[in-house]
């Protein structure tokens, strides 16, 4: 399953000129307000005529201006899921699902809607209005809503953007879900670093109508050029595989041969987790540190330092466990003579990983 995107349009002051691809998985749309990012998704969603375009989904071509073509939406088998869920008010979550099943250009079998409403957890929902759930439970029923369409491809523009922080991490489980147990490709859009981090495959990242980074998340998320976000949403993804998990409510991860601490993290050993470090959540030594209290000290070389407009600087540590960010000042670089090549000890605290910064599933790109 795979799509291929080249689009160009003007605005006034504003063009979007970008070329990349979608393949399995999730691939974000990274990048600040203003990017580009929903120009790319009208464009893809057929809600924006674009002056130049050629887009092909699985080798049908549902936009190419040199030839004349440009599919109307509702020709696409596209499913989308805003940022409010849209649902009908006067039906029930049954009928709703059901209203999309109708319009599926293939026939969708009751097995598959089962298979989605458990996938989903909406089973117990089936028969009340969307007035009566909540927002994250709303966004899971347009979720099943537009994969019950027989989409080919789902965007998703900021589907998490309208919901409070409990309902974010209630429902990111079953973005997880979808990316690692269904093979319907999801272009999704996200100014967040914590959830590209949760959820991308692939990460396209944005400026100013172009692309400056397209690749595996985890190697744009450690890319110090790419920071859509500022140095200030800086962190790496690393991956981890839980060991096992202490009496003492700490579970133990090996990363890249790395040992790593975490509180009690929900998930069985053996399973494999992708966790985001904050760049201002590391501290560097040039020797390794004792009689500390943080419980995660990563050995490495420093690859990279970077000048931050300001009083930082952005390191970037070559580990086993991958590469990490750590922001520091300016004064504590000059401290500590940090040169590139030098041997340094990136300390982490356990509890600096928050839990919505890791979560598991196939987090290899693939
Ligand atoms: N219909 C339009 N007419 C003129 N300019 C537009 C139009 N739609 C978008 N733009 C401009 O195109 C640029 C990109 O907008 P777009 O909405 O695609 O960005 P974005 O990355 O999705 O931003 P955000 O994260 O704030 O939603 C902006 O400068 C915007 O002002």
């Amino acid at each position: 399953m795979s799509m291929q995107i080249a689009l160009r349009h003007g605005f006034a002051d504003f063009t979007l000129d970008v070329t990349f691809d979608v393949p399995a998985g999730i691939t974000v749309l990274f990048g600040r307000s203003g990017s580009g990012k929903s120009t790319v998704i009208r464009a893809v969603a057929g809600l924006l005529h674009p002056e130049r375009a050629r887009i092909e989904l699985e080798g049908r071509v549902l936009c190419d201006t040199a030839a004349g073509i440009c599919l109307p939406p509702h020709r696409r088998r596209i499913g989308t899921i805003f940022q409010d869920a849209r649902l009908f008010p006067h039906l029930t979550v049954k009928k709703n699902l059901d209203f999309g099943r109708r319009f599926a250009r293939r026939s969708v079998s009751e097995r598959e809607v089962a298979q989605m409403v458990e996938m989903l957890g909406i089973g117990a929902l089936l028969d009340r209005r969307p007035d009566g759930l909540s927002g994250g439970e709303q966004q899971r029923v347009a979720i099943g809503r537009a994969l019950l369409s027989g989409a080919e491809l789902i965007l998703a523009d900021e589907p998490l953007a309208a919901l409070d922080e409990a309902r974010k991490a209630e429902i990111l489980p079953y973005f997880e879900r979808l990316r690692d147990e269904l093979s319907v490709p999801m272009l999704y859009v996200s100014h967040s670093p914590a959830e590209v981090a949760r959820l991308a495959t692939t990460v396209i990242a944005l400026e100013r109508g172009k692309v400056i980074a397209q690749g595996p998340a985890t190697e744009i998320l450690s890319d110090p050029d790419v920071l859509p976000v500022g140095a200030a949403g800086a962190g790496a993804l690393i991956l981890a595989t839980l060991k096992m998990h202490h009496p003492d409510g700490v579970s133990e991860l090996s990363a890249g041969g790395a040992p790593l601490f975490l509180p009690q993290v929900e998930a069985v050993p053996g399973a494999e987790l992708r966790l985001r470090i904050a760049a201002h959540e590391v501290i560097l030594s040039p020797r390794r540190p004792e009689g500390l209290s943080a419980l995660n000290i990563l050995s490495g070389t420093i690859a990279e330092l970077r000048e931050e407009p300001g009083t930082g600087v952005l390191v970037v540590l070559d580990t086993p466990a991958g590469r990490i960010l750590s922001q520091i000042t300016r004064r504590s670089a000059t401290a500590l003579a940090l040169r590139e090549g030098m041997p340094c000890h990136a300390v982490i605290k356990t509890l600096s990983i928050a839990r919505e910064n890791y979560g598991g599933g196939n987090p290899r790109g693939v």
